[in-house]
């Protein structure tokens, strides 16, 4: 079964279409990265993976997003415990400023009680932050707060913090655009780790990135689908002009 599947979504603000009917398919445990241009529609469409789009009174969605087979958007759905379940990174590392390192990876598990002692809490915590590869980091200050960390640990943490609820999809809309070259390539690094349990949608803006870590690839333009398939393959032998073009940094 796909982790995810969207057939004929359409997402409108106020009356302009951004994005027109795609339909797409995300194998599980992987890195599947959506791609394209600035304004194409990437973002937009993550969001509608968890419903986040909706949070955005001009946004419309129609068509379906399926999640291991069930539409998000079936009049029975949640769409608070489908925000819960599946993990979402931006591109400003967020953790809670006010809250410790420590605190940042147990809140989510202690406000929806999903540990029943401190032993169990601090044992998810270790675990989330050696998951997110940060644990040799901050070990000796979990009671320190984020403000002390540089940005790519900061966004570690944020990986940390969504890891500890045992998302099966995470989202991450350009998760490096904002950190140093160290910083990125320990992310790039951290989603290879990830990526055996754990569904990865990748944002990304560059083709090289794409190229270097996902699995699969789709090449959005103007809110189309123009390409999707296994990154090798797009990138040595695409079937349309227009992602060779990209592809090749011809497009920009
Ligand atoms: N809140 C909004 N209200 C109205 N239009 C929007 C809004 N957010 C995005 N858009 C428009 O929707 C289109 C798609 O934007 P989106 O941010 O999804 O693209 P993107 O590919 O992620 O671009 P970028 O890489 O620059 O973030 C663009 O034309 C953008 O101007």
């Amino acid at each position: 079964m796909h982790a995810i599947e969207t057939r004929n979504l359409r997402v409108w603000y106020g009356d302009n279409e951004v994005i027109k009917g795609v339909n797409l398919q995300v194998p599980p445990n992987g890195v599947f990265a959506l791609m394209g241009p600035s304004g194409c529609g990437k973002s937009t469409m993550l969001r509608t993976f968890n419903r986040l789009l909706e949070l955005n009174d001009d946004a419309r969605v129609e068509g379906e997003v399926l999640l291991f087979g069930k539409n998000v958007y079936d009049p029975d759905v949640d769409p608070v415990e489908i925000r819960k379940g599946i993990g979402i990174v931006f591109q400003y590392p967020n953790p809670f400023p006010h809250l410790t390192i420590y605190d940042n990876v147990a809140l989510g598990l202690k406000l929806n009680r999903l540990v029943d002692s401190k032993e169990e809490l601090d044992e998810r915590v270790e675990w989330a932050l050696r998951k997110a590869a940060l644990w040799d980091e901050v070990k000796d200050r979990l009671d320190d707060y984020p403000s002390d960390l540089s940005g790519g640990q900061r966004q570690r943490l944020v990986i940390a913090r969504a890891l500890a609820m045992r998302p099966k999809v995470i989202l991450m809309d350009e998760p490096t655009a904002n950190i140093d070259p160290v910083g990125t390539q320990k992310i790039e690094e951290l989603l290879f780790e990830l990526k055996s349990d754990h569904t990865i949608v990748l944002v990304t803006h560059s083709p090289a990135q794409a190229a270097r870590v996902s699995d699969y690839v789709a090449f959005l333009y103007l809110g189309e689908l123009i390409e999707v398939g296994p990154t090798r393959k797009v990138f040595e032998n695409p079937e349309h002009e227009l992602t060779e073009k990209y592809v090749t940094g011809a497009l920009g």
